[in-house]
């Protein structure tokens, strides 16, 4: 039985067209029932770790293991035979997966998702399908953005899974959906043996959803923030800092002070101007 969902060891790689390597020296150890959020600018990384991690691209620098085994492995590619093969090793839900023919065509919603195996999955489907206010007699291609993502979520949730990598695919959600999704990883991840990383742009609503929070810049993770020892939460003082606060520590105490708001786009805002040198 694997000690981590994620274990990564000295990783880094480069694409064969370019010049330098898009992730660097990476060393993780993602516990299990874990939520984490990688933060960072355009091009600092993180689709290409997401991917590493689900054995889109072969590694040849460094060690990576998904629930123990090498994402690249034919045998991680699909169910965890050794504990539960109705639960997949990992999901990747990413910018590619979000442009699937299917959700284009003139399909209905219960024939697809039968189609995957909503009779299996029955109980988790049902639950999905509510969360996601999606109805069954819709057709695919007569919805909206926001409904086809929502139809496509469940789709790609469907399945159990012990690793999620998300790649920021709940832009076209509106507020709602988006903060129900976000609850559901987070029950997931509470009630049986997974967890998340998730790569997003949009910090509303995550202030106090993950474990931990890593910084990637130019393909090197420069901040590892573990909630529970690194990040304490301040009551908002005066008028102006309504829109959230945050201020580094020193070498004691925590290293990340966030007012209570709801949203970590004020970390999210101070690494990524210093990341490009912007005065704060
Ligand atoms: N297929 C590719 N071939 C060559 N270089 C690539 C390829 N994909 C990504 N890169 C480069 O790798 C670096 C990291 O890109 P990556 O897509 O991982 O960034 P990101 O953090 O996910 O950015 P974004 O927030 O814009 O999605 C960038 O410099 C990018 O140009």
């Amino acid at each position: 039985m694997a000690q981590y969902a994620v274990q990564v060891d000295d990783l880094t790689y480069k694409f064969v067209e370019s010049a330098t390597p898009s992730v660097s020296n990476i060393n993780l150890q993602i516990p299990w029932n874990t939520r984490t959020l990688l933060v960072g600018s355009n091009g600092a990384g993180k689709s290409t770790l997401l991917k590493l991690l689900s054995g889109k691209h072969l590694c040849l620098t460094g060690n990576i293991q998904v629930n123990g085994l090498d994402p690249f492995s034919p045998l991680s590619m699909h169910q965890d035979v050794e504990e539960d093969r109705n639960v997949q090793v990992s999901t990747y839900l990413g910018t590619e997966w979000c442009h699937m023919d299917i959700i284009n065509r003139d399909i209905g919603v219960l024939e697809l998702l039968e189609s995957i195996g909503l009779d299996h999955y029955r109980e988790r489907g049902e639950y999905l399908i509510e969360i996601l206010e999606i109805n069954l007699n819709w057709r695919m291609h007569r919805l909206s953005d926001g409904q086809k993502r929502r139809v496509q979520l469940a789709m790609g949730l469907l399945k159990p899974w012990r690793v999620l990598l998300l790649d920021e695919v709940t832009v076209d959600l509106d507020v709602i959906a988006r903060s129900r999704l976000l609850e559901f990883l987070k029950m997931e991840t509470q009630k049986r043996k997974c967890s998340v990383i998730y790569a997003t742009h949009i910090f509303d609503g995550l202030a106090e959803w993950p474990d931990k929070v890593l910084h990637i810049k130019d393909g090197i993770i420069v901040d590892q923030l573990d909630y529970h020892n690194d990040v304490a939460f301040v009551t908002p003082g005066a008028a102006t800092e309504q829109n959230g606060h945050v201020e580094f520590g020193g070498t004691t105490g925590p290293k990340v002070s966030i007012s209570k708001v709801n949203s970590l786009h004020p970390l999210a805002v101070k690494w990524l101007k210093r990341d490009n040198n912007i005065e704060q």
